[in-house]
């Protein structure tokens, strides 16, 4: 409008002046000549515009240059095999170690940190899949496939600081960094599979990280097909449970995080799902332990609690299901056994799922006032006695088929 003024002085002059809109119209009329007539170039949009007004291309503002990376020491620990010096200061290793501990960190990121010789060599002979290996002196990388370690980052550093962060008592001065292993993806060692019987666990909210590697190395040993954790169970790649478990991560298919629902269709098909069971219905005094050397009997239904608990499962309808002591013969093949939580035992999901398939109550019985084992414990008890059970029928099916039985 300013500009406007400047050259049509007398289109605001007479639109500012009263009654007079024609002639404000012949006055812009005037005013848009004058324009046409002035001798001011009217220029381009200003990033068509040059220095001398030509068009050009418009240059980027100037940023600044990135930082150059930190220098990084590197050397050879043998042909086309480099590694990375950590220098004073670098807290990567804590980082990390301080991140995969955490449930969130190791789904968020798909990464699980395994420590020590054994643990890692087994999860590299599973095919298991290394991104970092931090380790303290060049005599741990020797032990290791050149082919895996040419596939990650290796890092050295000061053993006192794998010290510092390692979970085991006496640290090795060996940290890898793994992606997630993939039981679908994963193979397992021959002999694991050759002794692999049809067996399966299922842990029904486990927490604790020592029980639960417990339970799977003990699974492992017993020649269990795969375990099967609920959600409520304690996260399997949690640096205790690994540490419990020895090695039977990269021997067994271990599904994790598993909702009820879900269950079966992780199952193979004719399973029959039986429950170790700490609650002897024939207890007397109706405290669950088993105190009687008779066959057991047929159990009622559990009695639903009277107060809802802190799980809303007041007025769960508990389904019946047939009691019997873990030594008698329960294994038809192929079987799977639920081994209920620390705190408040068997699931109703878990005798559910039991009596739709014609499943049963495994009890091992205990002392009168002894209220239950450890959930560890009687894992390995019932497992091995599964174990048992079905190599002797898998001999006697033999010798019927060798000694046909004539007539
Ligand atoms: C520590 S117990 C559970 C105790 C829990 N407070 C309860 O009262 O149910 C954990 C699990 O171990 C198994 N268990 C413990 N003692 C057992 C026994 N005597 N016979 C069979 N299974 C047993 C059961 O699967 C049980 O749910």
């Amino acid at each position: 409008m300013a500009a406007l003024g400047r050259l049509a002085p007398g289109l605001c002059r007479s639109l500012l002046r009263p009654g007079g809109p024609r002639e404000a119209a012949a006055a812009a009329r005037r005013g848009v000549r004058a324009l046409r007539r002035s001798p001011v170039r009217v220029l381009p949009p200003r990033k068509e515009r040059g220095a001398a007004g030509e068009k050009q291309e418009k240059q980027p503002s100037p940023k600044k240059p990135p930082p150059p990376p930190p220098a990084v020491e590197r050397s050879s620990a043998g042909p086309g095999l480099w590694y990375e010096k950590a220098a004073p200061g670098d807290r990567r290793l804590g980082k990390v170690v301080t991140l995969a501990k955490s449930k969130k960190f190791r789904d968020h990121h798909g990464k699980v940190l395994l420590e020590g010789h054994r643990l890692i060599k087994d999860a590299l002979e599973a095919g298991a899949v290394p991104q970092t290996f931090f380790f303290s002196t060049i005599g741990h990388l020797k032990e290791l496939p050149e082919a895996k370690l040419k596939q990650a980052s290796l890092v050295k550093v000061k053993f006192e600081d794998i010290k510092s962060w390692s979970d085991l008592i006496t640290p090795q001065g060996l940290i890898g960094i793994f992606s997630k292993p993939d039981h679908a993806k994963m193979s397992y060692p021959a002999p694991q599979l050759t002794s692999s019987l049809p067996l399966l666990l299922i842990c029904d909210n486990i927490r604790d990280p020592g029980n639960l590697g417990t339970i799977l190395r003990s699974a492992a040993g017993a020649g269990c097909e795969k375990v099967l954790l609920t959600k409520g169970c304690v996260d399997p790649w949690e640096p205790k449970v690994l540490r419990a478990g020895m090695g039977a991560h990269f021997r067994l298919p271990i599904i994790a995080n598993l909702d009820w629902e879900s269950v079966p269709s992780s199952l193979p098909a004719g399973v029959q799902v039986c429950v170790a069971d700490n609650k002897d219905p024939r207890g007397a005094d109706g405290s669950g332990s088993a105190d009687s050397p008779k066959a057991p009997v047929e159990s009622k239904p559990r009695a639903a609690p009277e107060h809802e608990d802190e799980e809303g499962e007041a007025g769960v309808c508990i389904p019946e299901l047939p009691a019997q002591y873990y030594y008698e013969s329960w294994t038809q093949t192929p079987v799977a056994v639920v081994i209920g939580g620390e705190t408040h035992g068997l699931s109703p999901d878990a005798l559910h799922l039991a009596a739709s398939t014609g499943g049963k109550r495994l009890v091992i019985p205990v002392v009168p006032g002894v209220d239950s084992l450890n959930s560890a414990i009687a894992a390995a008890i019932v497992l091995f006695e599964g174990k048992r059970q079905l190599l002797q029928r898998h001999k006697q099916e033999d010798e019927r088929q060798k000694f046909p039985v004539v007539g």
